[in-house]
């Protein structure tokens, strides 16, 4: 079955390209979308994307992803969870708060990519720390939006060495 990956953008992260392209780069949300669905496609790996404001939603979503929840991603026609067998996330602000989406992605247990488009180390102290770090397979930050499409071949690469063990 083909591999899946769950690309999940946190707050404000709608306004990419919008608002102080100075920091986040000049590319929309859509467009970085686009950039990571076109990098899966390249690489054999189906892409899911998912933005929200909320950090709720965002816990629904990643236990969606383990069939738990409200947000439970089942197929229409066959009922089956299509599960991603990975995770890209961009929690935003949530990065540097959030021991809930910490929690959901460590219960669902599936391995996640942490993508910053700024160098979070390089600014203000409270975005030098993150809740997720620790227990990502890899953090990618200040590469702008170049960051998804590493996130995206490092993580097809790691599905794809998984799937020859
Ligand atoms: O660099 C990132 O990708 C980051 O995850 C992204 C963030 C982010 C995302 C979207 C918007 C903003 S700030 C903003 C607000 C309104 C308009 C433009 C930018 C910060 C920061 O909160 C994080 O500290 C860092």
């Amino acid at each position: 079955m083909t591999p899946r990956i769950l690309l999940i953008n946190g707050p404000n992260l709608n306004l990419l390209g919008k608002r102080e392209p100075h920091i986040y780069g000049s590319a929309t949300l859509a467009e970085v979308e686009a950039l990571a669905r076109d990098q899966a496609s390249s690489l054999g790996v189906e892409l899911e994307t998912f933005q929200s404001n909320h950090e709720g939603a965002i816990v629904d979503r990643i236990q969606g992803a383990a069939g738990w929840g409200p947000e439970a991603a089942v197929d229409d026609r066959t009922e089956r969870l299509r599960k991603p067998s990975a995770i890209v996330i961009n929690p935003g602000a949530l990065t540097h708060t959030s021991v809930a989406i910490r929690d959901a992605l460590l219960a669902v247990d599936i391995p996640f990519v942490e993508v910053h488009v700024s160098n979070i180390h390089a600014r203000e102290p409270f975005r030098k720390h993150s809740y997720l770090s620790d227990k990502a397979v890899a953090v990618i930050c200040g590469l702008g939006v170049y960051g998804y499409t590493a996130a995206i071949a490092f993580a097809a690469r790691h599905l794809k060495a998984g799937e020859r063990e």
